[in-house]
């Protein structure tokens, strides 16, 4: 029997190849997730398994045939750097593992090999600085559905969020300060963006609307997406000087009207309209770089600017195996 402690690093997960079929598996577990596509079961399927996946699934599998590497998807082999990393750190007390919350490796399994090791103790990190439920809400219900089966249920430990956490923010400060801020006209930070009715749902009987979200985080607001957004960048734009007038929060990957506003790729337009040449993008709910942020940012939205007479659009690295990341993670383990 083991008396260390089991760590469980969970990311969103990628297609286990670019191609087409392995590209509709994947969307398919996503997009049924019921905490991502939070409408009734029944519209749902016809939705997402009539309308969305099969539309999507071959223009998804062209980009992510142009995102895959020698080493696979950018997500997985930025996340297993980590894992590994974070267990050089961890040696002798902790052992770390790492899962997926679609497609490959996937929770069930790793988890069952974690049970198997009978731990006294587990702790559960989602790769997710800002809490949403459709993602580390997702991935936690997921490690909930597979443990409540066990009949020994270890001290479990959970962490929801950490958007404020100094290492981390210190991370994309480093990662900013690889670029000369001044040569830029703008700044974006753009975030996953999530549907406005699922950020009202964190608050009870009451709208995001009603609350200060752009401008603090308290008690009412504490898990609501927007603010905390909001929030890690007012901490970055402070560590990094910029001021209020010389950078944007907006939200990308929309899949309809009604998601988080301003639209990044609507800010990359204007920014262009304006005349500015170039823009720097820091994408901080993402800790690997992946779709949403090597092709979206990095190529789509380059087109964008330049479609409308922009120049350069520059993303900032994401943190992947930055030292700062992995003291991070090292550092909110060891609290816990
Ligand atoms: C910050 C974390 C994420 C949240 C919140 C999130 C919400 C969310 N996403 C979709 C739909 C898609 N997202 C896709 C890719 C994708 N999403 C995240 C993270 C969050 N998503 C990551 C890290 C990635 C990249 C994965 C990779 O393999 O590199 C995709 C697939 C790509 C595509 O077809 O465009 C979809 C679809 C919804 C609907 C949603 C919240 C409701
Ligand atoms: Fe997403
Ligand atoms: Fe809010």
């Amino acid at each position: 029997m083991s008396s260390k402690t089991g760590v469980l690093l969970i990311n969103l997960g990628t297609p286990d190849s670019p191609s087409v079929s392995d590209v509709r598996s994947y969307l398919s577990q996503f997009l049924n997730d019921p905490r991502v596509i939070d409408i009734p079961w029944l519209l749902r399927k016809i939705l997402v398994n009539g309308i969305i996946v099969p539309f999507r699934a071959p223009k998804s599998a062209k980009v992510y045939k142009k995102l895959w590497t020698e080493n696979g998807s950018p997500l997985l082999y930025h996340s297993v750097n980590v894992k590994n990393l974070l267990q050089k750190e961890l040696e002798g007390t902790h052992d770390v593992y790492l899962a997926m919350r679609y497609k490959n490796p996937s929770i069930p399994s790793v988890l069952e090999e974690m049970r198997k090791k009978n731990y006294d103790r587990l702790i559960i990190v989602p790769m997710f600085p800002q809490y949403a439920s459709a993602s580390t809400g997702s991935a936690l219900d997921e490690v909930m559905r597979v443990i409540r089966t066990w009949w020994v249920i270890p001290e479990l430990k959970i962490i929801s969020q950490y958007y404020d956490h100094p290492l981390y923010i210190k991370g994309f400060e480093e990662r900013g300060k690889q670029h000369n801020l001044a040569e830029y006209d703008h700044i974006l930070f753009s975030y996953h963006g999530l549907p406005e009715r699922q950020v009202d749902k964190v608050y009870d009987s009451d709208l995001c609307a009603n609350h200060n979200c752009e401008h603090e985080v308290d008690e009412d607001n504490k898990y609501c997406y927007k603010a905390t957004c909001y929030a890690t960048t007012r901490l970055l734009a402070e560590k990094l000087n910029i001021p209020k007038e010389k950078y944007t929060v907006c939200f990308q990957s929309r899949l309809d009207k009604k998601w988080l506003e301003p639209f990044s790729d609507k800010v990359v337009e204007d920014c262009a309209r304006k005349g500015m040449k170039k823009i720097l993008v820091f994408s901080p709910a993402f800790t690997a770089d992946c779709l949403e942020t090597t092709i979206e940012i990095g190529e789509e939205y380059q087109e964008i600017f330049e479609e409308h007479g922009g120049e350069k659009v520059q993303l900032v690295e994401s943190l992947n195996s930055h030292p700062l990341w992995i003291e991070c993670l090292k550092d909110i383990v060891l609290k816990n």
